[in-house]
């Protein structure tokens, strides 16, 4: 096994993180932080937007092109002033202004993110860099929601986050692989396509985000996020818990 005592990355920035909006330290904007949800439509999104909005300070504005997720999700925010929704594909740019981004946009679902795996690339790839892109603009915090995926099979349980992972290169899971580091010294991440296509958004995802960081200074934060459910998940979404469920259920 590799040496999993750190993850090889140099984590020191080049830059200081660039100014927010002017329009942040406005009288109009110390009352009111305005925050992007991407795929806030979804099981998690729509949680997420319902804490957030819970704090009368907070604007809320959603986009989602509700590929698995539901405007039902949502109803209760309809129509509120401080909350906007957005039918938008996260894979064209978005020009707005925002204080934080959270980027969710992104089937989670075995079931979905299979149907059309060269779209979930572009989800994961474009989409994480366009709303990059959109945080350097503007200034905005940004917080990435990986996946426990991007340790592979792990050899290791729980996993620290200084474990690298265990990816086999060649195994079923992974129809494309290639070694990140050798286009990107900084990682040791490792790019999957194909049916592996949601450990891009661990892998590239998460890659994308440092480079961000070390090269612009913005700030980031990733949550790797295990099996969930709850609440407004699809009872054939397919992940493992809701999957036994189901199964006992029926
Ligand atoms: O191209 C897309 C695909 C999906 N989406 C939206 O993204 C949202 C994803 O929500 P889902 O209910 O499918 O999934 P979850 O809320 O469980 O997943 C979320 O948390 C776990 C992370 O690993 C996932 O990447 C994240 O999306 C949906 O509302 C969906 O419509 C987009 O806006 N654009």
């Amino acid at each position: 096994m590799a040496n999993n005592s750190s993850n090889g990355d140099n984590q020191t920035t080049t830059k200081p993180p660039p100014l927010p909006s002017p329009l942040r330290f406005s009288k109009f904007f110390q009352s009111n932080m305005r925050i992007l949800v991407t795929g806030g439509a979804g099981f998690i999104g729509s949680h997420l937007v319902d804490k957030l909005m819970e704090n009368e300070k907070n604007e809320v504005i959603v986009v989602d092109n509700f590929f698995t997720g539901s405007k039902d999700n949502l109803k209760k925010w309809i129509g509120h002033p401080r909350f906007e929704l957005i039918r938008h594909d996260v894979t064209e740019p978005l020009l707005i202004e925002v204080d934080q981004i959270y980027h969710l946009a992104c089937p989670a679902s075995p079931i979905f993110y299979k149907y059309n795996p060269v779209k979930t690339i572009k989800t994961n790839v474009i989409g994480t860099l366009n709303m990059l892109g959109l945080a350097k603009r503007v200034g905005a915090r940004i917080l990435l929601t990986s996946t426990s995926e991007v340790y592979g099979d792990p050899l290791i349980h729980p996993q620290p986050e200084t474990y690298w992972g265990n990816v086999n290169p060649i195994g079923l899971r992974k129809l494309l692989c290639l070694k990140l580091h050798h286009l990107l010294p900084c990682t040791h991440y490792i790019v999957h396509g194909g049916f592996g296509a949601v450990m891009m958004r661990g892998s590239v995802a998460e890659t994308l985000m440092f480079d961000y960081h070390r090269q612009h200074g913005i700030e980031i934060r990733i949550a790797r996020i295990f099996n969930t459910y709850g609440p407004r998940m699809n009872i054939d979404d397919g992940r493992v818990v809701s999957n036994f469920i189901a199964q006992a259920l029926r």
